[in-house]
């Protein structure tokens, strides 16, 4: 059976104001011509921009949506505007059902009632009973884990208290809808792991509108992805890893940048023979790394390459360790990584020089060139395990 549409957004649009006198003086008339039934303004006056710019997407009942982009490209904007917190300049927004709503840290309680009195407050809007929600008190006191400042007010709970009653009321509450912005963020891991089970239980009868900037999280729940950029939807679509791609790319910065040096080496250069920094799947390639020494040594230093993701964890190393005399001041290492199984996508290689003897540090480059995995499947696994198979037909 075709799940029904809960939320649809058809070409939404809202502004802002970088000035707060023009603000006020926009508000203000805005508010005039709405009292005479007049338009509103739907173009750009001056010092204002698009906040959000034309969005449009469906979301249905099952389906998770992730929000993603730089910091102000827009997307806690979209979430108010959706949350009805903004009215849209442009646009229309039908959502079906109740909406749960975690978007701003504080956001919805009121602080000085208790949270006790809140999650009744809370629960009334959304159109429960008392005794519907004294049915759901206990699950939303245990899952939130602060019974004991449960009838201290709201505003003297810590961000990650706020947080987690706030998951706790809008994720028990049946939300046919449930928003929820980056806040997660504030929690600590365990409570995090706690409400992507608890979304992982609810989504199946629950539209996700989710905002984030950390993409693990992202690519675990949504099947669609929004990419924004000043307002702007850059990337929309079920590939997910396509649009976590495109975000990772936006802040791909190629400068590399030297944190260690004790003035014993110079590296004259560091570059591998793959064609445009691409890495195909099982592909050989050569790692050439000249350098000089500007002091006298006794040791061939020893040469580790470290590679990285794309969010600078590292995920695997080469060492090179040459126990021979050392011959000159000029001295080339070529390094032939073989069989190379990694995932798809970007990595950067860092460098570091060291004495073999005494395993000091003599000289640190991060990112010194940059490769980025490709291959035809959507997703390589890290590591084939060996495994064997047996299959029985009848
Ligand atoms: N009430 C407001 N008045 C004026 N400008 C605003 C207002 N709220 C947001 N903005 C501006 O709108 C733009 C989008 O902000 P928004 O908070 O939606 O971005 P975001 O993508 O959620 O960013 P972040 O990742 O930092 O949370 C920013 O330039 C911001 O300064």
């Amino acid at each position: 059976m075709e799940k029904e549409v809960l939320v649809k957004v058809e070409n939404v649009s809202k502004k802002f104001t970088t000035d707060l006198k023009d603000s006020l003086k926009y508000g203000f008339s805005d508010i005039i011509k709405s009292l005479f039934g007049k338009q509103t303004s739907k173009e750009l006056r001056k010092n204002e921009f698009w906040a959000v710019q034309d969005v449009s997407f469906e979301l249905k009942r099952g389906e998770c949506i992730g929000l993603i982009g730089h910091n102000g490209a827009g997307k806690s904007s979209l979430l108010k505007v959706l949350n009805g917190l903004y009215s849209p300049d442009k646009g229309k927004i039908t959502m079906k059902g109740k909406v749960g709503a975690l978007i701003e840290l504080g956001a919805g309680f009121n602080p000085i009632l208790t949270g006790r009195e809140n999650i009744y407050n809370n629960a009334s809007i959304l159109g429960f009973s008392k005794q519907e929600v004294d049915e759901k008190m206990q699950s939303i006191i245990e899952f939130s884990e602060i019974e004991d400042f449960l009838d201290m007010p709201v505003k003297n709970y810590s961000s990650g208290m706020r947080v987690r009653l706030g998951f706790a009321i809008a994720s028990h509450l049946d939300p046919d809808i449930l928003i929820v912005d980056e806040v997660l963020a504030v929690g600590d891991l365990g409570f995090v792991l706690k409400c992507f089970k608890k979304i992982d239980q609810i989504l199946p009868n629950t539209a996700i509108i989710f905002v984030s900037h950390t993409m693990p999280m992202v690519a675990r729940i949504c099947n669609q992805i929004i990419l924004m950029d000043h307002g702007k939807v850059e990337y929309q679509g079920n590939n997910i890893s396509k649009g976590i791609e495109l975000y990772y790319n936006k802040f791909s910065n190629n400068e590399s940048n030297t944190v260690f040096d004790d003035g014993s080496v110079e590296i004259i250069s560091c570059n591998h023979n793959l064609k445009d920094n691409t890495l195909h799947r099982h592909q050989d390639y050569l790692i050439t790394l000249q350098i000089k020494l500007k002091k006298e040594l006794n040791f061939i230093p020893k040469v580790y390459f470290e590679l990285k993701d794309k969010d600078l964890r590292p995920v695997a190393g080469i060492i090179c360790e040459i126990n021979k005399e050392l011959k000159g001041n000029n001295l080339t290492y070529k390094i032939n990584v073989k069989n190379s199984l990694l995932t798809l996508g970007n990595y950067v290689m860092d460098l570091s020089l060291s004495n073999p003897l005494t395993k000091e540090p003599m000289f640190r480059q991060n990112n010194i060139f940059s490769i980025v995995c490709v291959g035809d499947r959507q997703q390589w696994v890290p590591f084939e395990l060996e495994s064997e198979l047996e299959l029985h037909q009848n």
